[in-house]
């Protein structure tokens, strides 16, 4: 097995050298990117490398988003029994032995972990090594590696209130969730040119989460003849596993602007392109939402630990400042609901008017102030 170590160079003459660890799903990348951003912002001479798991998606976005990304072997710990599970402490020692090598390797002045399974073994061995060490975590609800590890870490940034109940609190900052910075700024103009749309007729944005979602495929798939016949142009992400049949079905529909996208690379003129859009719940998708202000239709993922995407939908459909539909209303309910709202300007403002307060534009920046403390820090520490 090669070791991913032994290819990493390290710049030690950059003002800082930071590993920024996980992933599994956008909802764990896209953070990190948007962390990286804007240390680089800040820092242009900044070494800044990612970690994750081999054969997961930040092995193919991180580099997109122009960083550096090593990989380790590591998968997560199936429900249920089953023989990969036998093996899995010694996959997670061999990763923790591999994070350490890089470690001392590459010599970081902080590490971040945005959760997922590669943010495990680098945090361990981070703090094990005493390198300062940031968690975020995305959700109202916290995940099992930074649950694990929240009291080795030196901060916990977090997106809701009430965290106190997973982290100690002594360690915690509420910062909101950090989104790439031109996601709010794409212009209307260039999307409806850059997805080849008619400027006259209203756009439909679907979302099912980074990774796609069966049920908005499916309800989406049969209202195709019912988006054509209101003269609706959709922009439809479906995910990866359920691309090649819904491209089949949409090819019928792709002169009236109807079309399956397997993955949206410019989300910001996704957005910039959308009079109402339908999503998923994860937390990055509604805090997107939120900074670009868009009337949206929610469809939480009943597939997700305690329900936290019910919550986060709540959040917002308790302040009229989103549509809530549940998984299973879907196939009677969705798309009345959005072809209602994408008849009705007024309700449109009305949302959008509601949603816009609820965005949390300076996460970014308040979290990479949390970062900078501890890169100071340690640098004070090395210099002494
Ligand atoms: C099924 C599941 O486990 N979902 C979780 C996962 O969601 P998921 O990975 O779907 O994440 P989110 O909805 O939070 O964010 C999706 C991210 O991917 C981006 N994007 C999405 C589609 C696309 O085509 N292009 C693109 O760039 C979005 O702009 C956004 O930045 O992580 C979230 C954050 O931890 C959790 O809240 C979700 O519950």
């Amino acid at each position: 097995m090669p070791n991913p170590a032994a290819h990493i160079e390290s710049n030690l003459n950059a003002s800082c050298r930071v590993i920024i660890s996980g992933g599994g799903t956008g909802g764990h990348i896209f953070p990190a990117v948007a962390i990286a951003n804007e240390l680089r912002r800040r820092r242009p001479d900044a070494d800044i490398l990612f970690v994750g798991a081999n054969g997961r998606m930040e092995m193919t976005r991180v580099p997109e988003a122009g960083y550096r990304i090593v990989g380790l072997d590591i998968s997560g710990l199936q429900r249920r029994l089953t023989p990969q599970n036998l093996l899995f402490p010694v996959k997670v020692f061999r990763a923790v032995r591999k994070a350490g090598k890089l470690l001392e390797r590459f010599r970081p002045d902080a590490v971040v972990g945005v959760g997922g399974y590669a943010s495990a073994p680098v945090l361990l061995a981070a703090t094990s090594r005493a390198i300062p060490s940031l968690i975020q975590e995305q959700n109202s609800y916290a995940g099992l590696v930074n649950k694990l590890l929240a009291r080795r870490v030196d901060k916990i940034c977090v997106a809701y209130d009430g965290m106190a109940r997973f982290f100690p609190q002594d360690r915690l900052v509420l910062t909101g969730n950090p989104v790439r910075s031109e996601i709010a700024g794409g212009s209307r103009e260039e999307a409806l040119t850059f997805f080849g749309l008619d400027p006259a007729r209203p756009v439909l944005l679907v979302v099912g989460g980074s990774l796609g979602a069966r049920t908005l495929n499916q309800a989406t798939a049969a209202a195709l003849p019912q988006l054509q016949e209101a003269g609706v142009q959709l922009l439809w992400q479906t995910g990866k596993l359920y691309y090649p049949n819904a491209q089949q079905e949409a090819a019928p529909f792709a002169a009236a602007g109807l079309h399956a996208l397997e993955f949206i690379r410019r989300m910001d003129l996704a957005y910039a392109a959308a009079d109402v859009v339908i999503s998923r719940a994860g937390a990055l998708s509604v805090s997107e939402l939120c900074l670009t202000g868009k009337p949206c239709v929610l469809v939480p993922s009943p597939n997700v630990a305690e329900d936290h995407q019910t919550k986060n939908a709540q959040a917002l459909s308790s302040r009229s400042a989103a549509l809530l539909v549940t998984d299973a209303e879907v196939p009677h309910k969705l798309y009345n609901v959005a072809l209602d709202l994408l008849r009705n300007p007024a309700r449109q403002t009305e949302l959008r008017r509601n949603i816009l307060p609820l965005a949390r534009p300076d996460a970014t920046t308040a979290i990479v102030d949390e970062l900078e403390i501890l890169i100071e820090r340690q640098r004070a520490l090395a210099a002494r």
